[in-house]
């Protein structure tokens, strides 16, 4: 679906709410707060902007955001566990404003004892989504984003979930194309500007493989080794996209922390 202006102007809009809440969200990131907390802050940053976060009720989903810790994948539900120091904490927000979602998610390093394995996977994972987003043009197949990414990671000795992909997204949360991330997939279309979309990695220690647990929603490696995730919402422009979803300074949150 090709957005005029004024469904872009709607798309920025999302992007940079979402944008907004997620970093509302990464504030309150720390030892011994659970998820379940930070899907409060969450909520409460989307009422705070007249935005409703899409996750809450979408196929029964039972809350307002995603928080994916560890092994899990993606589409962790916020509980009552507390972050240990040490852990990786994807939080994933997508917000619905004026007619349009914005999607986009980032893992956390929680406190200051993430190992140095578990730094380089976050490190390189952010780099697959970075060195895909690089590739965005018109004309470009959206089938040949999975080559890029799994180049890097398995170059990495890592692996790229198959089972989950990235996606259009415009007023609908999800719609096509699927975007794989992985290496020889056979998604159709052609990007062309005017297109909005996610690229959202799943990179893995271990085996790619996935397993769902009895909730029906959260999925977690099925070696249980870590799994780091990063999402933005891109706009295909003339020469290359935009970032909506772009923190300001261009630096992801662990890139501070490493720092701190
Ligand atoms: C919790 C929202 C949800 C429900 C079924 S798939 C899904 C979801 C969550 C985060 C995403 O980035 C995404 O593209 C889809
Ligand atoms: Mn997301
Ligand atoms: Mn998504
Ligand atoms: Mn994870």
């Amino acid at each position: 679906l090709v957005l005029n202006d004024e469904e872009i102007e709607g798309m920025r809009v999302a992007g940079r709410i979402g944008r907004e809440v997620l970093d509302e969200v990464g504030k309150a990131i720390a030892v011994g707060v659970t998820t379940e907390e930070l899907d409060r802050v969450c909520h409460e940053a989307c009422i705070e902007r007249e935005c409703y976060p899409s996750p809450l009720g979408y196929y029964n989903f039972p809350k307002s955001c995603c928080t994916s810790v560890n092994e899990i994948v993606c589409h962790g539900i916020p509980d009552a566990r507390p972050l240990e120091n040490g852990d990786l904490c994807n939080v994933d927000v997508t917000i619905y404003k004026n007619g349009y979602h914005g999607d986009l998610n980032e893992t956390f390093f929680v406190g200051d004892k993430v190992s140095p394995e578990n730094r380089k996977l976050v490190q390189v994972t952010y780099e697959c989504l970075m060195q895909a987003i690089a590739m965005v043009k018109p004309g470009l197949k959206y089938r040949e984003l999975g080559a890029t990414i799994q180049k890097h990671a398995t170059a990495n000795g890592l692996s790229v979930v198959k089972s989950f992909c990235g996606h259009g997204i415009n007023k609908t949360f999800h719609t096509n194309p699927n975007v794989p991330h992985y290496l020889g997939n056979r998604a159709m279309g052609v990007m062309k500007a005017g297109h909005t979309f996610t690229i959202e990695p799943m990179i893995n220690i271990g085996s790619h493989e996935t397993t769902m647990w009895p909730d029906d929603w959260t999925a977690a490696t099925k070696d249980g080794k870590p799994s780091a995730q990063f999402e933005h919402t891109l706009l295909v422009t003339d020469n290359g996209c935009d970032i909506l979803t772009e923190r300001a300074g261009g630096k992801p949150w662990f890139m501070d922390q490493l720092a701190s």
